[in-house]
């Protein structure tokens, strides 16, 4: 993947406000197209999202009012992915940037402004609250270039939508606008074009002022039950729930309420 030369501006900006971690995906001439730098760069922050207790939440957004246009195949076509396949010189730690088998432990909100096409709808699968504005544009594209779409939509877009929607965007790789998108449930909020990342601070506002301890009890859950039967989780539901209540933090919870101020957590 070609890198942005120019080190000043590198292919993806990481910046911390308060409790908020925001990684903006930066090559707005390519629409955002993803670079090995770039993924890498994300790599760096879900590490640092998951081991830094300060960082509560993470924002995923893109520069100059696109999201992400996924593989840059301006590289794909002069130098093949497929070739590093063949070679063996495929490295698929690549893939931990585009969160493929790997989960932040702290919540993700999508912010997306016009395409989020291909690896751009790919990577969006593994956050967990998406706001877009109105005239945002997802799809998974992959097939019509035919390619795979090896950010892990096979798996993740038919438990995530209806299956035969999604088995018509995987195989048509069909666009769809964010009020489809919407209605389908792929993403939870439309706004007007260019407030997307306001939204999305917003709600990273009221994640990071909740205790940080049952925030991360409650992802965790959430991620560790997936497709399993409901008796099968209890009794993990009761261990992480009740190493919440045990905490500092969820005393500290009720008694701001009865003093009526804001509680102070401190994720103890
Ligand atoms: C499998 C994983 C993902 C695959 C893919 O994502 S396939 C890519 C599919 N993308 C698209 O189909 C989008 C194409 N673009 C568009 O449709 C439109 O441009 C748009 C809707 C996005 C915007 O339209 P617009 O009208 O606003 O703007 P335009 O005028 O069209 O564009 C402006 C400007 O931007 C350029 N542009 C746009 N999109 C791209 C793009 N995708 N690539 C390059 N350039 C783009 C456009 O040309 C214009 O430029 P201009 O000069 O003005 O003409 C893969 C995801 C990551 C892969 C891994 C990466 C690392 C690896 C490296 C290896 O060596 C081995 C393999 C691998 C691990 C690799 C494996 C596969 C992935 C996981």
């Amino acid at each position: 993947m070609p890198e942005t030369a120019d080190t000043s501006s590198p292919d993806c900006l990481v910046e911390q406000d308060g409790h908020k971690l925001i990684v903006t995906m930066n090559r707005p001439e390519r629409r955002n197209a993803l670079s090995s730098q770039m993924l890498r760069i994300m790599e760096d922050a879900w590490d640092r999202v998951n081991s830094d207790p300060e960082i509560r939440v993470c924002i995923l957004t893109g520069a100059g009012g696109f999201f992400c246009a996924g593989m840059d195949l301006s590289t794909a076509n002069e130098k093949p992915p497929g070739d590093s396949f063949e070679s063996g010189d495929f490295d698929p730690t690549i893939l931990k940037g585009l969160l493929k088998g790997f989960r932040l432990t702290k919540p993700l909100i999508a912010a997306v402004e016009g395409p989020a096409i291909a690896g751009g709808t790919e990577i969006l699968q593994g956050t967990d609250i998406r706001v877009a504005g109105e005239s945002a544009k997802f799809g998974v594209a992959e097939a019509r270039w035919s390619l795979y779409p090896l950010g892990g939509s096979a798996v993740r877009l038919p438990r995530q939508i209806p299956y035969t929607v999604a088995a018509e965007l995987l195989l048509t790789g069909r666009p769809i606008l964010a009020p489809e998108a919407k209605e389908l449930g792929l993403i939870g909020h439309v706004v007007p074009d260019g407030t997307a990342l306001a939204k999305a601070h917003e709600l990273a506002d009221m994640i990071a002022a909740n205790g940080p301890l049952a925030v991360q009890a409650i992802l965790k859950t959430m991620r560790d039950s997936e497709g399993k039967h409901e008796d099968d989780c209890w009794a993990d539901d009761a261990k992480v729930g009740a190493a919440v209540f045990k905490s500092d933090d969820a005393k500290e919870g009720p008694r701001a309420f009865l003093e009526k101020r804001p509680a102070q957590f401190t994720g103890k």
